[in-house]
């Protein structure tokens, strides 16, 4: 009989249990409970709101190293199949968070264990899907207190195969911006649309023209998505809508060119109200800061990975991505790194399977690179 590893093991009860943003309670708990059983002797435990921060305080420290895990799923209905499938109705780890969580406790494990010379704080923040956990716990006692002089953390990579450390130096991850748009029109019989504004009409019509902002508006050469992810509008068949909501996302490789989208999102916006008699109103929603991954740490994790046993380090393009790890990277020098997880579906798809054999490779490599950054 084979016996599960055990950070697979708790990747496995984790992902029984995903929670959205700011609601992981359970997860916290779970957290909480596994720490509690470690060696206690080197470790200080704190809460704020769904966050976990366990420092491991270091044999000599001269500096503290953060490494930070997410902790929330996405309302998505599971379709793997998977004997520990999601538990929770529509709600599903659909972007790694559980082995970012079960990483990090195999990590911390080890330095619970055998500290290194320096401090090393494991923060398990919220909210990464949104409406974004790191922003507001940068500024919590706990982060000023422990505030990291360096800062890691990895996302997996569903596209590559385990082994495969994808980085670059510089920017990794995009700016990002919410997008909702309510229209309100007139609504009415079926059969009389000329008594009516149709919200159907306005909200099919406005989708294809924001996709002409990142077309006709953007420099070919600089790159921007605007995706509408879910539409919702009217009440039954034989009515016309009278209400319709675009529910989207923003991504630009610069802040520049994220406030012109946001400004031609907003005319076309106009343009609709005069054009469909309606009216419109946008709420950009949460917004994240870039991942910025500076440059001499970067190259120093790309140069040591290279060195580790069944290791590929790739040096990767920049994604569309957006991560709020980018707001911590803005205030503490560090990097992320795409972790190779091999899977046919990807990241937020309702059967993303990633291979879990990823768990012990990054623990692997993080253990002596932490213990080589931090001695
Ligand atoms: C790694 C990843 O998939 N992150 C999310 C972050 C979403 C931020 C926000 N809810 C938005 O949609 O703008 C992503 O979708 O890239």
């Amino acid at each position: 009989m084979s016996t599960l590893n055990p950070f697979v093991s708790i990747r496995r009860d984790l992902h029984k249990i995903p929670e959205l943003g700011f609601q992981e309670f359970k997860t916290q708990r779970y957290i909480l409970d596994y720490v509690g059983g470690l060696p206690q002797e080197h470790l200080e435990v704190e809460t704020w709101k769904t966050a976990v921060f366990v420092r491991v305080k270091g044999k000599n420290p001269s500096k503290t190293i953060g490494y930070r895990a997410d902790m929330d799923g996405l309302p998505i209905l599971e379709e793997t199949s998977l004997p520990f499938s999601s538990e929770h109705p529509e709600q599903m780890h659909a972007c790694g968070h559980d082995i970012h969580m079960s990483i990090a406790l195999g990590v911390l494990t080890r330095f619970a264990e055998e500290p290194a010379a320096d401090n090393i704080l494991f923060i398990f923040q919220p909210a990464e899907e949104g409406p974004g956990g790191a922003a507001p716990l940068m500024n919590t006692d706990t982060m000023q207190k422990w505030k990291p002089d360096m800062i890691v953390a990895l996302h997996i990579a569903p596209e590559y195969p385990v082994g495969t450390i994808a980085i670059k130096e510089g920017l990794l991850f995009a700016n990002t911006s919410e997008l909702f748009i309510d229209l309100k029109g007139k609504g009415g019989h079926a059969a009389y649309p000329h008594l009516t504004n149709d919200m159907v009409i306005a909200a099919c019509s406005l989708v294809g023209q924001l996709q002409t902002v990142v077309s006709r508006n953007v420099d070919p050469l600089d790159s921007a998505v605007i995706t509408i992810g879910k539409i919702t509008g009217g009440t039954v068949q034989n009515i016309i809508a009278e209400n319709a909501r675009l529910e989207g996302t923003i991504r630009t490789l610069s802040v520049d060119s994220m406030k012109k989208v946001k400004q031609r999102v907003k005319e076309l916006i106009k343009g609709v109200e005069i054009g469909y008699q309606c009216e419109a109103s946008i709420d950009f929603g949460c917004m994240y800061h870039e991942v910025n991954n500076e440059s001499t740490l970067t190259r120093e994790f790309m140069e040591f990975a290279a060195r580790q046993e069944g290791i590929t380090v790739f040096e990767c393009s920049e994604q569309m991505t957006g991560e709020d790890f980018g707001f911590m990277l803005n205030e503490i020098p560090g990097f992320m790194f795409w972790l190779g997880a091999n899977s046919e579906f990807g990241l937020h798809h309702s059967k993303i399977n990633p291979d879990e054999s990823a768990i012990e490779t990054a623990i692997n490599l993080l253990i002596p690179y932490l213990r080589y950054k931090g001695e």
